[in-house]
């Protein structure tokens, strides 16, 4: 479903400032994987995001999307087949425009224009349904703007819009991260419920150990531009963050250096 091959990537190569950010990842997820992503600062999580996306390029090797190498396709178009939630709830959806009308970008993203862009009673219906699943009663507010949703119901919807068209990937960078802990909590059980729905392939980078552990069926550890630590599903279900933090320290000899890391 997704496959890197040997990624790397520098940044300000032959300057000062050159930094290995990936260095010769290689990483393969078979259909309906949910794997979560934790790491030092810096470790590179951002940019292994950015190159799935197209945002970045590797300087060297290959990404594979449902057995099609996109490695050389821009953003733009690798965009049909995924879906991506980014830590700004802000990020997502556009606020001078409704709920209805962002679930009809949303929509219409894979969509060919022959079907219309219209908003038809079927489609309404669709949505309504849709936002059902949120719990959060905006199906009956399918006409206010998304500028006057709070953060949590506004990082709900780019969750739903991102996951509406069944992508053949989902991102989820640090999308819980910006909330307070109860809006985190809800929009993390939203993410399991959606993400179960369709069984999407899914990577979620997170500060949230107990949030690595608890989501998905298997969990990576990076450092440094490398993957140093694969754990599998049935390793993972036994997994605590104690056992995480002696992991890494007997990888790399030293404690995991995060400030942002959340112990649970
Ligand atoms: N555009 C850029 N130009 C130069 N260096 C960059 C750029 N983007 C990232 N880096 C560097 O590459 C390394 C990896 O960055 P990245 O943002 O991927 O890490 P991360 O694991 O997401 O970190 P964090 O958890 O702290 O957000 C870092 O040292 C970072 O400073």
């Amino acid at each position: 479903m997704l496959k890197l091959t040997n990624i790397n990537k520098v940044f300000n190569e032959g300057t000062p400032d050159e930094k290995v950010a990936l260095g010769d990842i290689n990483l393969h997820l078979a259909p309906g994987d949910f794997v979560t992503i934790i790491g030092s600062n810096g470790a590179g999580k951002s940019t292994m995001m950015n190159m799935i996306s197209g945002a970045l390029t590797p300087d060297f090797g290959t990404i594979h999307i449902n057995g099609k190498n996109v490695t050389g396709d821009a953003e733009y178009k690798r965009a049909r087949h995924i879906g991506r939630v980014f830590q700004d709830p802000m990020a997502g959806t556009a606020p001078s425009m409704t709920i209805e009308e962002n679930l009809a970008i949303a929509y219409n993203r894979t969509k060919t224009r022959t079907l219309g862009f219209g908003v038809n009673k079927k489609k309404k219906d669709i949505y309504r349904t849709a936002l059902e699943m949120l719990s959060l009663n905006l199906e009956n507010r399918l006409n206010a703007k998304v500028g006057m949703l709070s953060g949590g119901e506004r990082q709900a919807l780019s969750l739903l819009m991102a996951t509406f068209t069944q992508p053949s990937i989902l991102l989820l960078d640090e999308h819980t991260a910006a909330l307070d802990p109860s809006r985190a909590e809800l929009i993390t059980n939203i993410t399991k419920q959606l993400v179960e729905k369709d069984s999407l392939t899914t990577l979620m980078v997170t500060h949230n150990m107990q949030q690595a552990l608890d989501l998905g069926n298997r969990l990576i550890m990076m450092d440094k531009g490398q993957i140093i630590l694969e754990v599998g599903e049935a390793e993972k279900a036994n997994l605590t963050i104690p056992d995480l933090m002696a992991a890494f320290e007997k990888i790399r000899g030293e404690k995991m250096n995060s400030d942002r890391a959340l112990l649970g």
